[in-house]
């Protein structure tokens, strides 16, 4: 049997389960962790592949190449629903409706675009530039026009409360909504309240984006349950914790001469081989060197 869309399954999962938590996943093996975990939808952060994939800052320097080819890595091992940070498109009109089509292609569920000039930011950083809203409009405009399956999700971020305040945010965003945005990302915002005003006046789904050391505070999902918040992201939050664990392997092995006092922080050989199926695969191994065997 045929599985619905990855776009189809993910609006189905928005509808049934709000808020749904998305999980950041900066590769393929993180994406089979999160699906261990019980996780139902997943998350390729434009940080993640700038940070984790190029060793970069999140400021506008990785491209779209670098990002389909993570996403295509995670998507052909893991079948969650995959919601992917295309950070501004890429570009104008055809550069945005060839994101769109990479990512359809790749077998994501949905993107989000944001209304950053080019030279983006991070969201929670300051000094952030927008595009106006009709420059964003045209992007949106474009990016929904270049869908060749309906049912791929194209969500609109604003980062407008930073330097525009709360009315032209939603503003914005329901301007985004107009002119064909499926769902809304509301970065950065600060309290529940706004996230209630937000979400009273977007007619649509609204995501808020939880990350760490950032501008929102780490709300749970039963109070984000209840100012209507759709979804919940946690962008980088295992990254920072596997970036974290990684440097104090090094500096142990550098320090002792010997891994033996971190060993009991690693995953084990058997843990590892049964995330990945090891065995599965060990045994499709041995049937066919068994057939060949026959033929001799
Ligand atoms: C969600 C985000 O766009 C990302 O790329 O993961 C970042 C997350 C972060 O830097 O903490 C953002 O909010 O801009
Ligand atoms: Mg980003």
């Amino acid at each position: 049997m045929t599985q619905p869309a990855a776009g189809s399954r993910f609006r189905a999962l928005v509808a049934e389960q709000a808020p749904v938590q998305i999980v950041g996943t900066v590769n393929a093996y993180s994406a089979l962790l999160a699906q261990k975990a019980g996780h139902k939808a997943i998350y390729l952060s434009g940080a993640g592949v700038a940070n984790a994939s190029l060793g970069l800052p999140d400021l506008g320097i990785s491209q779209l190449a670098d990002v389909a080819e993570d996403a295509r890595r995670i998507t052909a091992v893991c079948d969650l629903p995959l919601l992917v940070d295309v950070d501004t498109g890429w570009g104008s009109a055809f550069n945005i409706a060839r994101t769109v089509r990479e990512m359809e292609r790749a077998g994501v569920a949905a993107i989000h675009l944001e209304d950053q000039v080019q030279a983006k930011r991070c969201g929670h950083r300051p000094n952030k530039a927008l595009v106006s809203i009709e420059e964003m409009v045209d992007r949106v405009r474009a990016g929904v026009d270049a869908r060749t399956d309906a049912s791929f999700v194209f969500m609109a971020r604003t980062d407008g409360h930073a330097s525009e305040g709360m009315t032209a945010a939603v503003e914005r965003a329901n301007r985004y909504v107009e002119a064909g945005a499926d769902m809304i990302f509301a970065e950065a915002l600060h309290t529940l309240e706004e996230f209630a005003t937000f979400t009273r006046q977007v007619p649509v789904p609204v995501l808020a984006n939880i990350t760490e050391f950032g501008q929102t505070p780490l709300f749970d999902v039963d109070e984000l349950a209840g100012v209507n918040v759709a979804m919940v992201l946690y962008p980088l939050s295992a990254f920072r914790a596997m970036s974290k664990a990684t440097l104090a392997v090094y500096g142990a092995i550098a320090r002792d001469g010997h891994q033996r006092g971190v060993v009991e922080a690693m995953q084990t050989r058997t843990e590892l081989y049964e995330i990945l199926g090891y065995h599965d695969y060990e045994q499709k191994l041995d049937e066919l060197f068994s057939k060949e065997s026959q033929h001799e």
